[in-house]
């Protein structure tokens, strides 16, 4: 479904600030699977999320979707394949528009007919319907403007923006590390429960040990720009996170250095 192939980005190559983000990655993602990614500061996760959602283009290498060219791909429907949701919640959202708004704009950018907007109702009714599925009352409050709302409301509708229109593939770059912790568990029960609902094939990097461990099907861990493990669900469902660490220090030679890290 997802094929990255050989795939290195270097920053500021030939200068004495040359970075190197990703080396020879290689990584083929099954429709349905939910990935967990973890890895130090700076081993090339966002890097990874970058390339694979078409706004950075690799030195080397190719990432396709489906057999398509994720840099080949039109920036409409790149927007229609790919949903992200970033750390920052004010990233995913315009602050000064309303909730109805807000979701006009995801709902027309999957689409290229739609409901036809003179039907405002019917549009209303299925987005009252899909904010209720968020069990946080956001459905009664679809004029409010975004900018009022908290974080972890804010995060909520970024999840359900992104989502609309059932992508390809959802990045989640770390989407629940700027929250507090009951908001953060609020925004990964929604995220749990809209990709098995819509059965998402999905990307997620946390900083969260626990969660890495227990959500999805598959866990990958990166180092210094390389993939050095991916773990199938067979494996990771005994993990424990002192293993997953142990591991990481086995075969990176290091401690997992993350300042944000969360032990569970
Ligand atoms: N735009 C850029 N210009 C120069 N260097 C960059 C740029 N973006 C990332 N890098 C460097 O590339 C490497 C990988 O960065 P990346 O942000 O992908 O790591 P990360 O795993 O997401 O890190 P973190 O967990 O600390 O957010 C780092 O050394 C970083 O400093």
């Amino acid at each position: 479904m997802l094929d990255v192939t050989n795939v290195s980005k270097l920053f500021n190559p030939g200068t004495p600030d040359e970075k190197i983000a990703l080396m020879n990655a290689n990584l083929q993602i099954e429709a349905g699977d939910f990935i967990t990614v973890i890895g130090s500061n700076g081993a090339g996760k966002s890097t990874l999320m970058n390339l694979i959602s078409g706004v950075m283009k690799p030195d080397i290498g190719q990432i396709r979707i489906d057999g398509t060219e994720v840099q080949g791909l039109a920036e409409y429907k790149r927007s229609r394949w790919i949903g992200r949701v970033f750390q920052d919640p004010m990233a995913g959202t315009a602050p000064r528009m309303t909730i109805e708004e807000n979701l006009t704009m995801a709902y027309k950018r999957g689409q290229s007919r739609g409901l036809g907007w003179g039907a405002t109702a019917a549009k209303r009714k299925l987005f009252r319907e899909q904010l209720s599925r968020l069990g946080i009352g956001l459905e009664n409050r679809m004029s409010a403007r975004v900018g009022l709302l908290s974080g972890g409301e804010r995060q909520a509708l970024s999840l359900l923006m992104a989502t609309f229109t059932k992508p390809q593939i959802l990045l989640l770059d770390e989407h629940t590390a700027a929250l507090d912790p009951a908001r953060a568990e609020l925004i990964t029960r929604l995220t749990e429960e809209i990709v098995r609902d819509m059965k998402l094939t999905t990307l997620m990097v946390t900083h969260n040990m626990e969660q890495a461990i227990r959500l999805g099907n598959r866990l990958i861990m990166m180092d210094k720009g390389r993939i050095i493990l991916d773990v199938p669900a067979e494996r990771k469902i005994n993990l424990t996170v002192s293993q997953l660490l142990g591991e990481f220090e086995r075969i990176s030679g290091h401690q997992l250095s993350d300042d944000r890290i969360v032990l569970g």
